[in-house]
C-alpha cells in the first residue's frame, strides 16, 4: 500500500486509500492510525475507494455503479452512508481521471447514489429518504435536555432544536439520552438554532469521529426534521423544500421533492496526495495481529 490522499467537504475531512482491487484489508486499527491526527494522517473518516465489483459487499450493485465508497468512521467503525464522504469520493473519482462532470453512481452501504458533478465545483448527491422512527428520547448535555426528533438517512440521527449552539457545550463526549439505551447502534446528534426562514446552523456529535465541522448525512436529518417542525412536508403539497444549513465548516444546501427524495448539494476538494511509508503501515497492521 502506498498512495493516499487528503480531502474534505465542508471540512468534514477524509483520509482516501485507492484501492481498485480490493487488495487491502483495512483494519478497525489501521482506520484509526490514518486518521489520527498527531500520528496518523489525520481525518474524521477514511474513504476506502473499491471496485464494486471487488468488493463482498458491492459486487450486487456493480451493474449500477462502477466504485464502491468503503466508509469508516475516525474509530475504525463501519457507517452505512457519509454524505461529505461521497461528495468528496466522487471529487477523487474526478481528480484520478475515472469520471467527468456530470452524472456518474457511487455505491455505499446505504445503496447506490445518484451523483452529479457541475461546472461551478459544486456537487449534488441523491441521498434517498428519509425515515422518522418514533420514540420519546430526551438529549442531555450537562445540566440541558431537549427532546430528540429521530431521523434516519441510512444511519441513524437525533436531532435536538436548541436556544444557542454553545449550549451543546464542548461535545468532547458523546451527549447522553434518556432512555440511556435508546440507541443500541449509537447515533449521530444534531443541535439546530434558526437562522431565517427556511434557513438553520447547526453542530454535530457523529457516532464514531467525535464533533465534526460538517455531517452530510446529518444536515438532511436536520433539513427534514426542521420542515415537519415548520410544517412543511413536500409529500402532502406536492412542493419541494430547500433549507440551507450552515454547519461550523461551511453550507450545505438540501431540498427535499415532492416524492420524499433528498437531494444535497456542497463543495468537495482534495488537497494532498502523498505516499504512505510502508513500514509504518505495516507496523500499524502489525499491532492488530
Ligand atoms: N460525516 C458523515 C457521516 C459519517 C457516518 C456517521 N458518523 C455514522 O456513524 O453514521 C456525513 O457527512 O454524512
Amino acid at each position: 500500500m502506498s498512495t493516499f490522499l487528503k480531502g474534505h467537504g465542508t471540512e468534514n475531512d477524509f483520509v482516501i486509500i485507492p484501492d481498485p482491487e480490493n487488495a487491502i484489508a483495512l483494519s478497525p486499527t489501521a482506520v484509526a492510525a490514518l486518521c489520527d491526527r498527531r500520528a496518523g494522517i489525520g481525518g474524521d473518516g477514511v474513504l476506502h475507494v473499491v471496485r464494486s465489483a471487488a468488493h463482498p459487499e458491492a459486487r450486487h450493485m456493480a451493474d449500477e455503479a462502477e466504485w464502491f465508497m468503503d466508509y469508516r468512521n475516525g474509530d475504525g467503525s463501519v457507517a452505512e452512508m457519509c454524505g461529505n464522504g461521497v461528495r468528496v469520493f466522487a471529487r477523487y473519482l474526478q481528480h484520478a481521471g475515472h469520471v467527468g462532470e456530470g452524472d456518474l453512481a457511487v455505491a455505499t452501504r446505504g445503496g447506490v447514489k445518484a451523483v452529479h458533478i457541475d461546472k461551478e465545483g459544486l456537487i449534488t448527491v441523491g441521498m434517498g429518504r428519509a425515515t422518522l422512527p418514533e420514540g420519546d428520547v430526551t438529549v442531555r448535555v450537562d445540566e440541558r435536555t431537549w427532546p430528540a426528533t429521530n431521523v434516519s438517512m441510512g444511519n441513524p440521527h437525533a436531532v435536538a432544536f436548541v436556544a444557542d449552539l454553545a449550549h451543546a457545550g464542548t461535545l468532547y463526549d458523546a451527549p447522553s439520552f434518556a432512555p440511556a439505551n435508546a440507541y443500541p447502534e449509537g447515533v449521530n446528534v444534531e443541535f439546530v438554532v434558526d437562522r431565517g426562514p427556511q434557513h438553520v446552523a447547526m453542530r454535530v456529535h457523529e457516532r464514531g469521529s467525535g464533533e465534526t465541522r460538517s455531517c452530510g448525512t446529518g444536515a438532511c436529518a436536520v433539513a427534514v426534521a426542521t420542515a415537519r417542525r415548520d410544517g412543511l412536508n413536500p409529500a402532502v403539497t406536492g412542493a419541494p423544500v430547500t433549507y440551507e444549513i450552515d454547519l461550523p465548516g461551511g453550507r450545505l444546501t438540501i431540498t427535499e421533492r415532492a416524492d420524499g427524495e433528498i437531494e444535497m448539494t456542497g463543495p468537495a476538494v482534495i488537497v494532498a496526495e502523498g505516499r504512505l511509508d510502508t513500514d509504518w503501515f505495516a507496523a500499524v497492521e502489525t499491532v492488530n495481529q
